[in-house]
């Protein structure tokens, strides 16, 4: 499971395990920092709503040379906006080593990542839903025991997305 990062609640969780030490800063993965760039990674590559909400000029403007006019409906690309080549590096690899000694998190403050939105009209609910999402992670990982079937590499499982009101895999796991 991403790539090779975590997969028990040993690694995810128990400081004192020789299994502990998992970043490259020497952090145990189980850490709060550890799960808040874990959480940030995921919705990094998986928002949840990839467009965000649609928005609405309310007069003539220009963004670096793209000329938008007024009552123009105007959608965010999250999800393209997080794989930007330009502001990451392998946007795609799950290493979380990447934050560390980085402000960017999921919270909108910065621009390359905004899987909650940013301004005035973003999520109000961030905290509350990072929390769930790390909740959900934690007891997933402490519950069973992560491995992929019949020797399959993690490149081969699909993570094709399926659009809806949110986004989901389109394959399921089972
Ligand atoms: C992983 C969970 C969630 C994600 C990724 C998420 C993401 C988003 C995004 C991208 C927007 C649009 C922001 C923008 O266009 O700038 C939004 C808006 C909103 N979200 Fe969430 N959200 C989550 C959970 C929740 C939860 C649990 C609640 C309520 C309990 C909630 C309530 C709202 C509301 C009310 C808005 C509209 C804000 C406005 O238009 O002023 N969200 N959310």
């Amino acid at each position: 499971m991403f790539a090779g990062y975590v997969c028990s609640w040993d690694r995810y969780h128990c400081n004192n395990t020789s299994m502990g030490n998992v970043c490259a800063d020497e952090e145990p993965i189980g850490n709060e920092k550890s799960q808040r760039r874990m959480v940030t990674k995921i919705l990094q590559l998986h928002p949840p709503t990839p467009l965000l909400i649609p928005r609405k000029s309310v007069e003539d403007c220009d963004i670096e040379g793209y000329f938008i006019p007024s009552k123009t409906r105007v959608l965010l690309n999250a999800w393209a906006i997080g794989r930007q080549p330009v502001n990451w590096v392998d946007p795609e690899v799950f290493r979380l080593e990447r934050f560390i000694g980085s402000d960017i998190d999921y919270k909108g403050q910065d621009f390359a990542l905004i899987p909650f939105g940013a301004g005035r009209r973003g999520c109000p609910a961030i905290s509350f839903a990072a929390s769930v999402i790390e909740l959900a992670l934690a007891n997933l990982l402490l519950c069973f025991d992560w491995a992929l079937p019949n020797g399959m590499n993690h490149k081969d499982l699909d993570m094709t997305e399926d659009s809806g009101l949110t986004v989901h895999k389109k394959t399921l796991c089972y």
